[in-house]
């Protein structure tokens, strides 16, 4: 981070190959090497859903990452040795107790500061049926602001978000494999949680095909007043900006949406 309490941040909207880890893992250090040579260099990288081995949930066994496996080691090297954040995106993970949709977040020291199992399983996808859920939401220490990641269908849960802005949250990384026909819920959804939050939303999705979707990339970097700092298209690519670190409590202090509440009436918050 600079003086100004910017950071940039860059988002990795590669291809996936379909059950082929090794392959996107080589795709991904190559857009991560490219990402490393722009000016200004990223502080943080994100990357998408389910990078290693995209949505072969049928196929998982033998091909998920095995906890604390190779892939964890790697993201923890590149954070280190490139002296970067990475938001790992999630990778598909093998435990005792199943498989998991699993986010890693590095710092630039190589430590660990966040993993989070998707919560919220997309059973559109029937992701339920070979995925185990997590139970936790993801909040982490990001240069001297509180960050939060969640993944994907995730965005859909707006209670989510809204738990996370009132546990400190400034910005929300959600990497995701969101597919066509629903490029309009994507857009308006990561809108409508930057707006009603008042937090950056840096949301970093795939694109290529597999055998049953399209993913249309729009990777987006949105700010808590709802600007669109930058937004991918249809094809491989780097997107980035630059965010600054003070606006969101800038915005909160303009509109006090917070100060605002009315919990007592809003019956989701009375269970
Ligand atoms: O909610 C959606 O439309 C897409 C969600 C999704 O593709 C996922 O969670 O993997």
């Amino acid at each position: 981070m600079n003086k100004t309490r910017q950071l940039h941040i860059a988002l990795i909207q590669m291809d996936i190959e379909l059950a082929n880890p090794t392959v996107n893992q080589q795709r991904a250090e190559q857009w991560i090497t490219q990402a490393m040579s722009a000016a200004p260099r990223p502080d943080v990288i994100v990357l998408p859903e389910m990078w290693n081995t995209g949505y072969a949930l049928d196929r998982l066994e033998g091909l998920a990452e095995r906890e604390n496996g190779k892939l964890t080691a790697w993201m923890s090297q590149i954070a280190k040795q490139h002296q970067i954040v990475l938001v790992g995106g999630s990778i598909s993970e093998q435990r005792e107790s199943g498989f998991y949709n699993t986010l890693y977040v590095y710092g630039a020291d190589g430590e660990r500061t966040a993993k989070y199992d998707k919560i919220h399983l997309f059973k559109l996808m029937n992701e339920e049926k070979f995925m185990q859920p997590g139970e936790e939401k993801a909040l982490f220490p990001l240069h001297d602001v509180t960050a939060a990641a969640s993944i994907c269908y995730d965005l859909r849960f707006p209670e989510l978000a809204r738990s996370l802005a009132l546990a400190g949250a400034q910005i929300w990384f959600v990497p995701a494999e969101w597919p066509h026909p629903r490029m309009h819920h994507w857009r308006t959804l990561l809108t409508a949680r930057a707006i009603e939050n008042q937090m950056y939303v840096v949301a970093c999705n795939r694109v290529g095909r597999d055998e049953k979707s399209e993913f249309f990339g729009h990777s987006m970097i949105i700010d808590p007043w709802g600007e669109v700092l930058a937004e991918g298209d249809e094809v491989e690519g780097i997107i980035s900006a630059t965010i600054d670190l003070d606006l969101a409590d800038e915005v909160r202090g303009r509109i006090p949406v917070f100060a605002d509440r009315r919990p007592e009436l809003y019956i989701h918050e009375q269970k």
